[in-house]
């Protein structure tokens, strides 16, 4: 049967749009997936259309594209289906409401909104509208990702009680984002916690809160402590503990919560010589062993079960990358699918998960003192940020 084509659309042309772009291209069968398959029909840049013809020249698109100077033009285009959000985080809330205003689907970048209450409007806004809206967190579509939570489901490991995550760059932070990238600028929503930190938290998330069935999901306690950046006051370090509470009794005498640690730091490395010494990123830790996942948290390749003493052998899983690929083709196909069947938002993200995190992400900058400019926290519609 021919597959399900579905024709996207894409917002902005910075570095994740071109990673996204490519992922797109690369042929959906070299990855065994023969059910759906992506086009881009439309580019644009809100610099000038001029930028949105060479991304798409860059890209070799030579299928029929559009090229648009401004993003206005972008979701009135009745050729597409869905358009992926490559803005930086603090513009996802206007740029994702003028596309839902318009009546389009849309797959948004992480961090989803600078806060929650932006995060609900929208998804308000999407059911409302009977519109697909969901957060690009790559990760959680990799078959890696897939594999360990229904490890976990399945009990390899026992009853997951902890888990520690890290997603930290050690960059000489002054020299290499300086005050004006998004990394570190304060107008453009910068700082480790939405960028990176929100990586830790996925892995927090999809081990002890999504392999729940949802009607046992609890939102976590959390406790943090934040350093700002001296240039700017974005954060470039942010430590979070979360405590899940869990509705079903343990297997034993232990008590009935987990317990998730999820770090972020852009000075210091999780893996400082690049060579693993460090150990892994995340590991998960159950009451009959553990599974370890060596970094980046945002794109690992590779994992290791590890049972308790006495328990069997420590097995180490392959997960690579085809055809070159960056890993964003998996999202895509998941979007493509959803679309296909008429589903409005992801199983493997709901828009209530996405909430959750992002309230959690508020509460952690409200401990924090990490606030933002008025402009990028409100929810007033439309603003020219
Ligand atoms: N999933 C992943 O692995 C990654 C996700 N991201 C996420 O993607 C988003 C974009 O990041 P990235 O591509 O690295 O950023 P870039 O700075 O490379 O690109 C952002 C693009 O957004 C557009 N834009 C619109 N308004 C502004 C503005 N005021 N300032 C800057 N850019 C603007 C520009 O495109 P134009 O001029 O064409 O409109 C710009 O090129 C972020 O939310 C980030 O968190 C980033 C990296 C990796
Ligand atoms: O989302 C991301 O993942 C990859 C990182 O390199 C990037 O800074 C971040 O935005």
């Amino acid at each position: 049967m021919a597959p399900h084509v579905v024709r996207w659309g894409i917002m902005a042309t910075g570095w994740i749009a071109e990673m996204f772009t490519k992922d797109l291209l690369n042929d959906p069968t070299l990855r065994d997936v023969f059910d759906v398959a992506h086009q881009v029909v439309a580019v644009a840049s809100s610099s000038s259309k001029a930028k949105a013809e060479e991304f798409i020249a860059a890209r070799g698109i030579t299928t029929a594209c559009s090229a648009y100077g401004d993003y206005e033009s972008l979701v009135a285009d009745p050729n597409v289906d869905v358009i992926y959000v490559a803005t930086p985080h603090s513009h996802h809330y206007q740029n994702v409401r003028l596309i839902l205003e318009a009546g389009k689907n849309v797959l948004c970048e992480k961090a989803f909104t600078v806060n929650a209450a932006q995060t609900k409007i929208l998804v308000d806004i999407a059911r409302e509208k009977n519109l697909f809206l969901m957060e690009a967190v790559w990760t959680r579509y990799f078959p890696l990702s897939i594999q360990i939570r229904e490890l976990i489901q399945k009990g390899e490991i026992g009853e997951v009680l902890r888990v520690i995550a890290d997603t930290s760059f050690g960059d000489d932070v002054e020299t290499k984002w300086g005050t004006k990238h998004r990394m570190v600028n304060p107008d453009l929503a910068g700082g480790a916690l939405l960028d990176l930190g929100i990586y830790s938290l996925t892995w927090v998330f999809q081990t002890l809160y999504h392999t729940l069935p949802r009607d046992q999901r609890k939102a976590p306690t959390v406790s943090a402590q934040v350093t700002p950046y001296h240039l700017t006051g974005a954060d470039e370090s942010t430590t979070m503990l979360l405590n899940f509470p869990t509705s079903t009794p343990s297997n034993g005498p232990h008590p009935k919560q987990s317990h998730g640690v999820a770090m972020t730091n852009i000075r210091v490395s999780t893996d400082p010589d690049e060579k693993g010494s460090a150990g892994p990123a995340i590991r998960i830790q159950g009451t009959k062993g553990e599974i370890q996942v060596p970094g980046p948290a945002f794109r690992p390749e590779s994992y290791r079960i590890v049972p308790k003493k006495g328990g069997g052998e420590v097995r180490e899983v392959q997960c690579p990358f085809p055809n070159n690929g960056h890993g964003m083709f998996w999202e895509a196909d998941e979007v493509a699918r959803c679309l296909r069947d008429g589903k409005k938002e992801s199983e493997g993200l709901p828009l209530d998960e996405s909430i959750v995190i992002m309230e959690v992400m508020d509460e952690v900058r409200k401990q924090g003192g990490l606030t933002y400019p008025q402009k990028i926290e409100s929810t007033e519609y439309p603003v020219q940020l």
